[in-house]
Parts: C-alpha cells; structure tokens; sequence
C-alpha cells in the first residue's frame, strides 16, 4: 500500500462524532474532526435522531479532512463504529420513523425481563447469545416499541444498529458484523448467526435486518456517488463493516485472535466498560459475551453512569472536574440514569456518610468513586471468562488499558489507580475507537486481518503508569452500599 493512502475511522458514540484520518502505512494519526449530536429524553428515555448522525458524521469528516491536510483523493477507505444496542427503525426509503432508542434509554426494561422469562431464564440466554437480555438490549427496545408504538414496529422495512445504519449510507448496502450484532439478543455467538428462534420470540422478521459479514474489516461496498458528493470524498473508495464502539477500541489497541488476548481494559466515557479479548466463548450471567470482530469474544460489563454522570454531579456543585478530593467517609453512587450494572434500571443516585466537615470537593471524589467502583467490580468476572485467576499475580500485574474521554482526565486515572491497585497503560492516542474503525477500514483496503494492522500501527501503546497500594478502605466502603442497593 503507498505511503500515501489514507483511511477514515468513523466513532458515531453517544454524544458526539469522531473522524480519524490516518495514514494506512504507518497509522499516524493525521488528525480528527468532530461533531457533536444529541441526546434527548427524560425519565428513562434516551432518544437521538438517525439523521443527525449522519449529519455529525459529514461535518467530522469534513473537519477532519481540512485539519488533516491530506487530499481527498489520497482516501482509499472508511469504516463506522458506533455506539452499540440502538434501535434503528426505518421506512422503505431508508428514513427514519422514530428517533433512534439508545442503549441507555432503560423504558425496555420490563421487556427485558419478560424476554429473560420467555426463554427460561438467564442460562439459556447465555447458551444462546452470551448474554442475558438487560434493558439496553436491541431485542428489549425492540419488544417496547412494539408494545408502545405499534404503529412504528408494523411500518418498519428495516431494523438496523447505529453503525450499521452510518454504513448503509455510505455504501447503499445492508450489512452488519458479528460484533455488533452480537448486542440484539437476537445473534447467537454458538452459531454466529441470527437465532431463528430468537427472532420468533421477538416477533420479528429477518428480512427486515441486515445481512451478518464475518469481519468487522470486510468490504461491504463501495462509497456511492451521493454520499462522496456529500462527503467531498472519492466515489468508489472501499467501505468496511464497521462495528460497535467497544469491539473497534479493541481492534484500535491491537486486542484479538492476531494480537494480545486476555489483557483487560476500562473504558470511560458515556458508558463505564472493562472488558478483554478472549478465544473462549463467554456464558456468564454476570457478563455480556459480545464476539469481537475477528472470530474472538468480547466478555464485557457496561455501566451507565461515567463520566457524564460524574460531570453532571461537578456541575451540580459548581465545581471544575479535577477539583476533587477523596471522598473520605462520603459515598456516592451517581446513578442518574438508572444503572446496567448492577441491573437497577429504576435506581437514581445515592449519597451516604455525609459529615459537618465532608467538603464538596469530596463530593465530588466520592462521585469518582462511586462510578469507578462499579465498573471495577466486573473485572475479575471478565478475567475468569477468559480463563483465568484473577489472584494469579501474573494475571493481577497485567496493566489496565485506559481507554475513552475519561482516559484523559488526571483525576480518572488517579481514582482508577488508587482502586484498582493495578498497573495501568494508558495510550498515547485518546480516539482508540476511531483508531480501530480505520484499521477496520485499511482491512477493508488491502484484505489484511485489521488488528494485525492496528498491532503494526502501534496504537496501543502509550504510558505506562505504576501501580498505588490499593486503597481497600474505599473499596469495601463503596461496595458495601452497592451490596445494600442491590439486596434493597
Ligand atoms: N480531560 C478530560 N478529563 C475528564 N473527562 C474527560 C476529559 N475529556 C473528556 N472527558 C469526558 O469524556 C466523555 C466523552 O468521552 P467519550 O469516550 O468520547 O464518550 P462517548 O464515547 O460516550 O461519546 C465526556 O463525558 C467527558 O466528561
Ligand atoms: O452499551 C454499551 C456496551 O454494551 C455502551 O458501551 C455503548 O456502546 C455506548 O458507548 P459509549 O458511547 O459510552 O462509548
């Protein structure tokens, strides 16, 4: 491949666009444009508009090419990763009919119970699909729509998943990737297909979805003439699959069947996520068991309460976001918009071991902690579903990849070190899912395995941060109020 080429990764996530350009022979990072979309709703829903996405999608590129300097013409590639779980629904013209339902809209969660029933309980669902349906599932979403607004379920000619829609706009082709499929409830990581049974259960028709491509990195198309006047980028330039948000950082930091396995990492954005690249198939109830992109899995526990929720309680007490203390005796569980993990749709923030002299700022570390506390907890689980003791203290000194917006805030990483008591690696580049969504796209280019590629890029380097002693004070302080929340 010439020196000269450039691929784009594409992060449609929660809150805003990210475009990466990237040089496809050696992954120097060219530049990023970004876009931000919106997220509306109250009391539970959590809604964005398809075509606002797109939008997004069009000015970070836009940005992204200006910034980058490069040719438009020197662009080979483009791939999307995106947030994962929504529910996209869509008219025969390829128009939304209703906003997009977002993986932390919890109004599903009734529907995720009764499909857990449906089938028998946790277990089957895991035998199945590795995962147990939560409210942030695409097949729950999908259940509420069709108990609360018929009307929309009936008209849809197709379901699509937010990157999967990004993808068919540019390529004018129907297509998804075993990963984020494996985020509906209705893909079976045992056959690495759609679960017929799953869909009857859904009530759903297959023809209404796209067809699953082995790899995140396949070639599903060529950009068409529309969206390249649109996007001021060459007609016919090769369009990857894509796939969902957290599956792309793993390709970004070279994590999968050709590079590292069984090394964890936390993300810290909108979602809370710590998860590993694995071959064995996870099938824990505690976990979902997402397939990565290349033929590996993804055990992985998502929180719904990051770093927004950790903003918004900065905000609240008219604080900067580093200007924060440990909490000391304070507890806070900023689960403002309810909480996935633990599975407490309904619960809203909690705050305990208020004193005279408890200050804001730490309020607002306890917040921290509250937040990363609960993430942390489902990181020895993600280790046993690969395999292994999380006591080994081979297992216990491999670093924690940071990763996401979180990643790059001074406070984040000191909180996740003190209550981790692990090493961590935090990478040089901040946009790992964009980053992996371009080696998804240089895959697509040269039929090259996209985390071989990300792995030559080196992406996945960065700062290596020493361990502190673990502060297990904190630790069991944070997790005993957790246990009362759960048990309450
Ligand atoms: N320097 C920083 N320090 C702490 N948090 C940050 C910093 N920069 C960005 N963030 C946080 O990162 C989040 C965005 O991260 P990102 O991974 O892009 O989220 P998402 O993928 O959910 O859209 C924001 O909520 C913001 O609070
Ligand atoms: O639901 C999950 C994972 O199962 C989330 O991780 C979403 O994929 C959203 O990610 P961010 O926008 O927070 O990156």
């Amino acid at each position: 491949m010439p020196s000269s080429t450039v691929v784009i990764g594409v992060d449609s996530s929660t809150q805003s666009t990210k475009a990466a350009f990237v040089d496809a022979a050696t992954g120097r990072l060219l530049a990023v444009g970004r876009a931000p979309h919106r997220v509306t709703g109250e009391a539970g829903a959590r809604e964005s508009d398809p075509e606002e996405w797109w939008r997004a999608l069009g000015e970070a590129v836009a940005a992204g090419l200006r910034e980058s300097g490069a040719a438009a013409s020197a662009v080979t590639g483009i791939a999307v990763a995106g947030q994962q779980h929504g529910l996209v629904v869509l008219d025969d013209a390829g128009r939304p009919l209703r906003p997009a339902l977002l993986w932390n809209d919890t109004r599903s969660a009734p529907q995720a119970t009764a499909l857990t029933a449906a089938l028998g309980g946790p277990a089957a669902w895991t035998a199945r699909t590795g995962s147990v349906p939560v409210a942030s599932m695409t097949a729950a979403k999908w259940q509420w729509l069709r108990e609360h607004e018929p009307y929309a379920a009936e008209s849809a000619a197709a379901v699509r998943l937010p990157h999967d829609f990004l993808t068919e706009r540019l390529a004018g082709v129907a297509a998804t990737d075993p990963g984020d499929a494996s985020g509906t409830c209705w893909y079976s990581t045992a056959t690495g297909a759609y679960d017929p049974g799953l869909l009857g259960l859904a009530g759903l028709d297959e023809n209404l979805l796209p067809p699953v491509v082995p790899t995140g990195a396949t070639r599903v198309g060529s950009l068409t003439r529309g969206a390249a006047a649109l996007l001021g980028l060459p007609a016919g330039i090769a369009v990857a699959a894509g796939t969902g948000d957290n599956m792309a950082a793993a390709v970004g930091l070279g994590l999968g069947g050709a590079g590292l396995l069984d090394h964890p990492v936390l993300s810290l954005g909108t979602s809370g996520t710590v998860f590993a690249a694995t071959r064995t198939r996870p099938a824990s109830p505690a976990l979902a068991g997402f397939a990565a992109t290349d033929g590996t899995y993804l055990p992985l526990a998502c929180t719904l309460n990051c770093t927004l929720a950790v903003d918004k309680v900065a905000a609240l007490l008219g604080l900067d976001r580093d200007d924060a203390a440990p909490g000391g005796e304070a507890v806070l569980l900023p689960y403002l918009d309810g909480e996935r993990t633990p599975d407490l749709p309904a619960a809203s923030g909690l705050l305990t071991g208020l004193r005279h002299d408890t200050t804001p700022q730490q309020l607002l570390g306890a917040a921290y902690e509250g937040a990363a506390v609960t993430v942390l907890r489902a990181l020895d689980e993600v280790l046993r579903a690969c395999g292994l003791d999380p006591a080994d203290p081979d297992v216990a000194s491999r670093p924690l990849r940071l990763v996401g917006g979180g990643a790059r805030g001074r406070t984040w990483v000191e909180t996740v070190r003190r209550l981790s008591g692990r090493p961590l690696l935090i990478p040089e580049t901040g946009e790992l899912v964009a980053l992996g969504a371009a080696a998804l796209a240089a895959g697509a280019v040269s039929g090259r395995d996209a985390v071989a590629v990300a792995s030559e890029w080196g992406a996945g380097g960065g700062t290596e941060v020493p361990p502190l002693e673990r502060d297990l004070a904190t630790w069991h302080r944070v997790t005993s109020v957790l246990a009362g929340l759960v048990d309450g």
